[in-house]
């Protein structure tokens, strides 16, 4: 599956946010998208899912314009950067409800056997984080879209979350944004940056730097 976003133009009154953005991701590969805070990362992955609306847009898949929110087809999944699962619910009755088993999650990660009957609001940040980024990244939509996923992670939980990703990337096509670019970089089989509303497809490290997304000499 191919996935190609287009023709974005997004105001907020008169302000223009987004506009000349092309993005393409495709199954097995991950997408990574870097921008400086404000440049419209966020709106871009809302705009994608089909939550945000923008003045214009094209989205097509496999060479199909898809007319209605993506999230309508059933083939896109949505890590937001605020907490989605809510506080009352105990970890059991959220993997439950999202149809992830139990037993891969604490295989992958055994700090969290106990947990099972624990509401979700009784967990650090990061560790809600973490359950939050796998039972996106496990879904069974062919597209994952991902805001900040490390962002409160300690190393060793964002070494296993990345190699989640590579896994995962197999049958899925995966759009990712952190602060994190190191990680991004990392990953990523190509990288957008988003400078002054615009996509920029990164062929070379050195144009974050050139772009002024990293300072001078970040990547000696
Ligand atoms: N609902 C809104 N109304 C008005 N302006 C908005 C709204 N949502 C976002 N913005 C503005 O749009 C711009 C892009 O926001 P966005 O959240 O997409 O940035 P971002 O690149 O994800 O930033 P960060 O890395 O800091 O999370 C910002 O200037 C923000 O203030």
């Amino acid at each position: 599956m191919i996935i190609e976003i287009d023709n974005i133009e997004l105001y907020f009154k008169d302000k223009c946010i987004l506009s000349g953005v092309y993005l393409k991701s495709e199954t097995g590969k991950i997408t990574g998208i870097l921008g400086s805070n404000g440049s419209g990362k966020s709106c871009f992955l809302k705009i994608i899912f089909g939550s945000l609306k923008s003045k214009y847009k094209l989205v097509r898949i496999d060479n199909k314009p898809i007319l209605k929110p993506l999230y309508l087809t059933n083939q896109v999944t949505y890590l937001p950067q605020h907490h989605f699962i809510p506080n009352n619910v105990k970890l059991k009755t959220a993997f439950k409800l999202f149809n992830i088993p139990w037993a891969g999650f604490v295989n992958a990660f055994e700090m969290f056997h106990l947990n099972k009957n624990i509401h979700f609001n009784r967990l650090s940040g990061g560790e809600r984080r973490l359950i939050e980024t796998y039972i996106v990244l496990k879904s069974n939509k062919k597209i994952i879209l991902l805001d900040e996923p490390f962002s409160h992670l300690s190393p060793l939980h964002i070494e296993k979350i990345k190699t989640l990703i590579e896994e995962e990337k197999n049958k899925k096509a995966i759009i990712i944004t952190d602060h994190m670019y190191n990680h991004i970089v990392d990953i990523s089989d190509s990288i957008y940056l988003i400078k002054n509303g615009c996509t920029k497809l990164i062929n070379d490290l050195k144009e974050l730097e050139d772009y002024k997304y990293l300072s001078a000499g970040t990547l000696n």
